[in-house]
């Protein structure tokens, strides 16, 4: 990826340092330990109001899906304007370790094209699901559908990411699982059927199950059992995409899904920008007062980050569809929000770096499950806010933030991508913010700083890649 860059301090690749020390610590926090050998980078402090077209690369939760349907498929396929970054990456090799010829071309930083051959799923190999829950969580059913073992591991926060309900429903399926989390190996084959499971820790459970399921002899069942379902429109999205590739589903019972057996016909799909990528540019909008445009934002989409244009209306952009895209144009006023985030929880970082900075108090709600996201989002949203002189509390769903004034300081982002870029629109405004390991947004957006750069470009007319 390139190199992190300062649009405050010109065009000169600026050095990231190290931590000079420890940084403050904030006892009895939840949040994991951090690197402390992670670099620093110094946010830009926005000139004046932004003014950018941001494109953004493909959606990670699309790319990642449309590989696994190709990957299963009864004939080769294509996924045009794939996603390339840490987790794209990782499920294109876990496909291919598992079988599947991948063939890239047209590629760049952040995008490629797919050619997909699928092969019957073979086993005696191991996956890095890195900290990628759709690798995590989408590839297992996948490889219980091969003869031998398949050993999984990732990530050291990985193996603390909710696996249970999955892999005990691939149990109940016929699969022999030797754990219950991360590092765990898979002994298929199951021949589908009716499961029951808790899915309230992670709509992914229900996703990764679907996926595969009409590729299992007699389908599958999924049928959740437990407190409501987080990030529906994910499995909205699973059961269109399902349903575009031929697949039979019927989702009209509440929180039940059947998979029909039969071919999976994944043929030609081209992936839609990513939408919850797209909300720290959007928020730049916001924050600094000025404008940001996002290319090719879908009519129609199962994107949770589609929420965005919603939830910005209602801290105080203006939002609107104009021929070159979504536009969102910051008023001068920045509102605080009571909003529910439980079907768009990823969105969480961003609004709650833009409530710390708002005029009014903020809660967010029904987000408990991103406890167990790349990192305790809720702990870490907390602990970083109120670093920078912040006022945000824990709630047991979610967080309250009221207005205070920010100062400088390290914002750190616990190898989570989206907390990094929450450090980003904070440091817009608040001067001497540094986030650390910025690198780590290269899991869904490996370009973040260079495109951060360019939107803050001199002239305010940057192109945002
Ligand atoms: O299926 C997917 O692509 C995703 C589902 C959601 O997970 P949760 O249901 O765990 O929130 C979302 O937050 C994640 O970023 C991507
Ligand atoms: C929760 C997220 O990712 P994952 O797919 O790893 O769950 C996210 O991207 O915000």
């Amino acid at each position: 990826m390139a190199s992190p860059q300062s649009a405050s301090g010109g065009a000169e690749p600026h050095a990231t340092r190290q931590h000079d020390v420890d940084g403050p610590r904030v006892d009895g926090s939840r949040v994991d330990e951090h690197r402390v050998d992670a670099p620093l980078w110094p946010a830009p402090v926005a000139a004046g109001p932004v003014r950018a077209t941001v494109r953004l690369p493909g959606s990670k939760s699309v790319t990642n899906r449309a590989l696994v349907l190709a990957a299963l498929a009864d004939a080769p396929g294509t996924v045009r304007l794939a996603l390339r970054s840490r987790d794209a990456d990782l499920m294109a090799a876990a496909l291919r370790a598992l079988g599947a010829e991948m063939t890239p071309s047209n590629e760049s930083a952040d995008s490629v094209d797919w050619s997909v051959t699928p092969r019957p799923v073979r086993g005696g190999v191991s996956i890095d699901a890195g900290l990628a829950g759709t690798v995590m969580r989408f590839v297992p059913p996948v490889a219980a559908l091969a003869g031998g073992p398949v050993f999984f591991d990732g990530d050291p926060h990985a193996r603390k990411r909710p696996m249970g309900p999955i892999l005990g429903a691939l149990r109940a399926l016929g699969a022999s699982v030797d754990n219950d989390a991360l590092p765990f190996t898979i002994r298929g084959p199951i021949s589908g059927g009716e499961v029951v499971l808790d899915a309230s820790v992670s709509s992914q459970m229900v996703s990764g199950l679907l996926l595969a399921g009409a590729r299992f002899e007699k389908g599958v069942t999924v049928r959740h059992d437990g407190p409501p379902v987080p990030s529906m429109p994910h499995i909205e999205m699973t059961v269109q995409m399902l349903r575009r590739a031929g697949v039979e589903v019927d989702d009209t019972e509440t929180d039940v899904w059947r998979v029909q057996a039969g071919p999976v016909r994944a043929g030609d799909v081209t992936v839609e920008p990513d939408l919850s990528n797209a909300a720290p540019f959007l928020a730049a909008a916001l924050v600094t007062g000025g404008a940001v445009v996002v290319p090719d934002w879908p009519e129609e989409t199962t994107q949770g980050g589609d929420a965005l244009r919603g939830l910005l209306a209602e801290m105080g952009a203006r939002v609107e569809r104009v021929p070159e895209g979504l536009r969102v144009t910051g008023t001068g006023s920045l509102r605080g929000i009571d909003a529910d985030l439980r079907d768009v929880s990823e969105l969480t970082p961003t609004i709650a770096a833009l409530a710390a900075l708002a005029d009014g108090p903020s809660r967010i709600r029904g987000v408990a499950h991103i406890r167990g996201h790349e990192t305790d989002r809720i702990a870490a949203l907390a602990t970083e806010i109120n670093r920078l002189g912040g006022d945000a509390r824990e709630t047991d769903d979610g967080l309250e933030i009221r207005p205070r004034p920010l100062t400088g300081g390290v914002f750190r982002s616990y190898a989570d991508h989206r907390m990094a870029t929450a450090g980003a629109v904070v440091g817009l405004v608040v001067p001497g913010v540094e986030v650390e390991d910025i690198a780590t947004t290269a899991k869904t957006l490996p370009e973040f700083p260079r495109m951060w750069a360019a939107m803050l470009g001199s002239e305010g007319l940057g192109e945002g890649r």
